[in-house]
């Protein structure tokens, strides 16, 4: 069985199988633990501009409120009293550097810090305007005391607010997020511009917010995106209530590089995990490649072949019927009974054996033995069948054989000495009865003695091989051949020889009283073509 199996292990399968899944497992692993990784830098991510949002948030938020108040306040007239209440309510915000008060057409007429101006500053248009009415001038540059500072203008009705870039920038700088922008919302919905950009952060072509439509809303939401080409994977959420998002980006060579020790691990446990997974499948692969894995699919009527082997009448030299052998289909090749037969036995799956070649073998005959010239010798044909002896019952085989039965064809079971037991010999007589014909097969090797043979009647005792082989020596086993004629007599069955290999066993068999003999010398089994073809062969050269 051993070396079978090793045959039938196609090597290349269970190779095969334990590379892709070797493959499979070693991919998985990695593409598990890079989306850990990436989760991991998300979450940090994510954190990171939640703390922000919320910084931003209080901006707006000041920026609401002081607008609310200045315009309840309906101080919209440039005076210095009007500055000193200004500078009163400037001193109670946090983010709020300045307060103005503009006319119609944007021009700031004074602001706390620079006082009542002697002409009016016009401002250029608006980066945006929002839909609550805000009009922005982000990264705005004003003079201031000595320099210059970079800020951002919000203007609603006469009132104007300047929030500190500066202020801000040195909250986005240690807040790690890389870019801000701003939902213009009102003027042109849906177009985002950029509030700020982190000084590490250099693009040519910055990235518009994913979801625009979320800047509103009442809820922060978070969403990434991997841009293969620039090798980039952003993090962005919105502001909630604000129109505002931030962004993070993330480079994934730099995240390559700032994790190579677990991506290192990483790739040692997938080659490692691969290696075992794939060696495990290997394994498998071999094992269900093997024959006690595959038998019950090898029973399947679909790969039984049957053959025919002739059963000559040694006087005549007439073909006198034909003993019907199995063999499995493997894919190409051709398994033989003996290989599988305690397998099938083991396995309880003699009747669906069993059942599968009668059906086959005699649909076969049915079919090819009308187109024969030899059909009309059909009347005499014999055609001997295996049966396992636990099958050898004669409602289950009346059910099964009747059918198909073709006509003219006598249907002979053969039963082996070994499956010889008192219960069989009522089956054996129903199914004579019922014009069956029995045989007692593999004679000469069993255990039954003259009393059992007589107890079963059989029609025919076939010679087992092992005696036929031995007649040239003329050894102790074939000087058992006329005792084997005796008992035959004495029962009143004839006797069939297997194993006919030469002309010369065929005629001192014959000599001897045996009337049947089988065996390579007249034809080795053969498929149901090939054996009409002997048949016919046999049957013109008898005629002519
Ligand atoms: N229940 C079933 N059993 C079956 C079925 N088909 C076969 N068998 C049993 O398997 C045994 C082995 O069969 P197989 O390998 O086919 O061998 C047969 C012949 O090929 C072989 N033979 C015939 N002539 C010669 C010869 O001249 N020399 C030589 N060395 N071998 C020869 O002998 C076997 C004949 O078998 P049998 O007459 O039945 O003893 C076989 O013994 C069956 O029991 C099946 O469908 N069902």
């Amino acid at each position: 069985m051993a070396s079978l199996d090793k045959k039938l292990y196609r090597g290349w399968h269970a190779r095969a199988a334990g590379i892709v899944v070797g493959l499979g497992v070693a991919l998985l692993v990695s593409m598990l633990g890079t989306l850990g990784i990436l989760a991991n830098e998300r979450r940090q991510a994510v954190a990171v501009q939640a703390l922000t949002a919320d910084r931003l948030k209080q901006v707006v938020v000041e920026l609401n409120q002081a607008f609310s108040r200045l315009e309840q306040s309906r101080l919209e007239r440039c005076s210095e009293e009007t500055l000193t209440h200004l500078r009163g309510l400037l001193l109670q915000y946090r983010y709020l550097r300045d307060v103005g008060i503009v006319d119609a057409r944007d021009r700031i007429l004074c602001t706390t810090s620079g006082g009542l101006l002697s002409e009016p500053t016009p401002l250029p248009t608006p980066t945006n305007v929002t839909r609550t009415g805000f009009r922005n001038w982000l990264n705005y540059s004003v003079g201031f005391g000595e320099g210059r500072v970079v800020v951002s203008l919000t203007a609603r009705g006469n009132f104007m607010l300047m929030v500190d870039s500066h202020a801000n920038t040195e909250l986005m700088q240690h807040s790690g997020i890389d870019s801000i922008w701003m939902d213009s919302e009102g003027v042109s919905p849906g177009k985002a511009s950029p509030v700020w950009r982190a000084p590490r952060v250099q693009e040519t072509e910055p990235w518009a917010p994913l979801h625009s439509e979320l800047g509103f809303s009442s809820q922060q939401q978070f969403w990434s995106r991997i841009d293969w080409r620039r090798g980039v994977l952003a993090l962005e959420s919105n502001v909630p209530g604000t129109g505002y998002f931030i962004q993070n980006k993330i480079s994934l060579r730099e995240l390559f590089r700032n994790n190579s020790r677990i991506f290192s691990g990483l790739v040692l446990l997938a080659f490692l995990t691969g290696g075992l997974a794939g060696g495990l499948a290997h394994q498998r692969a071999r094992l269900l490649r093997t024959l006690p894995y595959r038998i019950a699919d090898l029973c399947r009527p679909e790969n039984i072949i049957c053959m025919y082997q002739p059963i000559m009448e040694l006087t005549t030299g007439r073909v006198a019927g034909c003993e019907v052998l199995m063999r499995l289909r493997d894919g190409g090749e051709v398994i033989y009974p003996d290989k599988v037969i305690p397998l099938i036995l083991e396995r309880s799956l003699g009747w669906q054996l069993d059942q599968a070649v009668s059906l086959r073998a005699l649909r076969e005959l049915a079919d090819a033995l009308p187109k024969n010239p030899v059909s009309t010798d059909a009347r005499l044909f014999k055609v001997a069948i295996n049966f396992f002896p636990e099958n050898i019952r004669f409602e289950k085989l009346t059910a099964l054989l009747t059918p198909i039965r073709p006509e003219g064809v006598s249907l002979n079971v053969e039963v082996t000495e070994y499956g010889m037991s008192d219960d069989l010999f009522e089956e054996v007589r129903c199914l004579r009865e019922a014009d069956y014909l029995i045989s007692v097969d593999d004679f000469g090797t069993g255990y039954s003695n003259l009393g059992t043979v007589k107890c079963l009647s059989p029609d025919f005792l076939k010679i087992d091989k092992s005696f036929v082989f031995d007649m040239e020596d003329d050894s102790l086993r074939s000087s058992l051949i006329p005792e084997i004629v005796a008992i035959a007599r004495a029962v009143n069955a004839e006797l069939i020889a297997e194993g006919v290999e030469n002309e010369q066993q065929a005629n001192r068999l014959r000599d001897m009283g045996v009337q049947y003999g089988q065996g390579y010398f007249f034809a080795r089994p053969l498929p149901i073509e090939e054996f009409m073809e002997f048949l016919a062969k046999a049957t013109s050269g008898k005629s002519a």
